[in-house]
């Protein structure tokens, strides 16, 4: 089962002016800014009451994002639901015919191991699930 949504990711082409932007829209300033070199991006999060969002910029032509950005443009890149045991969510999705894009669970920010569905499985969303690394 998956739980609440733990963030919201947004595709930004610069981080520093995206910032400026949220900054404004959520009038609060990002609590973190985190690169995440398998990724190739670099991250701000914002809280915006108990949701949390996510820009990221891509640091790398190969970047999941930059690809995305060429294509669509800047927007809503992807949904993240919090799971308690993320194997269990990946076997179960997996046995219901979704495509897993990465079954070894990764390390994303904010201290989560993360993993991501297609979005040609889930409507058009890319969904990431996020299980906090235990300390
Ligand atoms: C740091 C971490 C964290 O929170 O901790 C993060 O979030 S990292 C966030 C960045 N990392 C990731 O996204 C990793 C997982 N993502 C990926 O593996 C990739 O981006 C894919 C989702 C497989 C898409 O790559 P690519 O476009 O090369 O793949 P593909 O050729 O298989 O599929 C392409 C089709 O999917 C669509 N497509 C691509 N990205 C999409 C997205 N984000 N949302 C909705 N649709 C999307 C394309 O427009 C295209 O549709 P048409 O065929 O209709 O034209
Ligand atoms: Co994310």
């Amino acid at each position: 089962m998956l739980g609440k949504i733990e963030h919201l990711g947004i595709a930004v082409k610069d981080l520093d002016k995206a910032n400026e932007t949220y900054e404004k829209l959520l009038g609060r300033k990002p609590y973190k800014s985190e690169a995440v070199e398998s990724e190739h991006v670099i991250t701000s999060f914002f809280k915006a009451g108990e949701n949390k969002i996510e820009l990221l910029a891509a640091t790398h032509e190969d970047s999941a994002i930059a690809k995305y950005i060429e294509k669509k443009g800047e927007g809503i890149h992807h949904v993240a639901f919090n799971v308690e045991d993320i194997n269990a969510e990946l076997k179960r999705l997996e046995k219901e015919g979704f495509t897993i894009l990465n079954k070894e669970p990764k390390k994303g920010a904010d201290n989560k191991w993360v993993a991501f569905i297609h979005p040609k499985s889930s409507n058009g969303v890319l969904v990431e699930l996020c299980q906090e690394i235990a300390e």
